[in-house]
């Protein structure tokens, strides 16, 4: 099976910057996605941090986004992710505007444009409904919603906050029917993903929940297991 194609329902893991998820234990919770993807048939993505994706993509089949692209072209600038060179390390897409890495709406468009270009998906992160209808004219391939005081709370926005996930889905599908929505947030359980696809979300983005958790492999079959 291909466990490297974008199908709905997704798994986006984002491993930020925990200890948990940075070197030595990126590739390996990468493999755990990878084995759990083959196991449950759900196409599961992962977003390392910008030095471990291009050992990710060398040891490992599943799909690999950047956690964040400079609206830059090649040049002098200093500490920034140029999406030429992460497409070298093997991207296929990219997070923007996440809540711990907030973009200004025009350096969103611009990236969106660049991305599309080179045929890089974007998963445009937004915080409410407003911000997400915002973002779904860009034209983006996801909006992931996300209420910032659930993230890395163990509270499932799927379960605290239906309203946002259903509402969110119904104003960007009015104005673009071609972006899918995401939501995240809080997401951890089999329980937590089902709802979120109730809602009529593609699927999630997550972070704490299976980084931290005892044993991640089997915790992302538990996440998929009521799908
Ligand atoms: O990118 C992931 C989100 O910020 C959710 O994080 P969390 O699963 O730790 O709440």
């Amino acid at each position: 099976m291909t466990i490297n194609k974008i199908k709905t329902p997704i798994v986006i893991l984002n491993f930020k910057t925990y200890l948990e998820s940075s070197g030595e234990n990126a590739l390996n919770l990468a493999k755990d996605l990878e084995s759990a993807a083959i196991e449950s048939g759900i196409t599961m993505a992962a977003a390392p941090q910008a030095t471990d994706i291009f050992r990710i993509t060398q040891e490992t089949d599943i799909p690999i986004l950047a956690q964040h692209i400079d609206p830059i072209n090649p040049g002098g600038h200093t500490g920034s992710n140029l999406i030429d060179c992460m497409i070298e390390s093997g991207i296929k897409g990219t997070l923007l505007n996440h809540s711990e890495k907030r973009m200004k709406l025009s350096d969103i468009d611009e990236v969106i444009k660049s991305s599309k270009e080179r045929d890089v998906f974007s998963v445009v992160c937004t915080n409410n409904i407003e911000t997400s209808v915002a973002a779904a004219t860009l034209n983006p391939e996801f909006v992931a919603v996300e209420p910032p005081e659930l993230i890395g709370s163990g509270i499932p926005v799927s379960q605290a906050e239906p309203e946002i996930v259903e509402g969110t889905v119904a104003k960007v599908k009015k104005i673009n029917k071609k972006t899918e929505v995401l939501c995240g947030a809080g997401i951890s359980t089999g329980d937590d993903m089902h709802a979120a696809l109730d809602l009529g979300a593609s699927g999630v983005l997550l972070a704490s929940g299976i980084i931290l958790a005892d044993n991640p492999k089997e915790a992302l079959i538990n996440l998929v297991s009521k799908i």
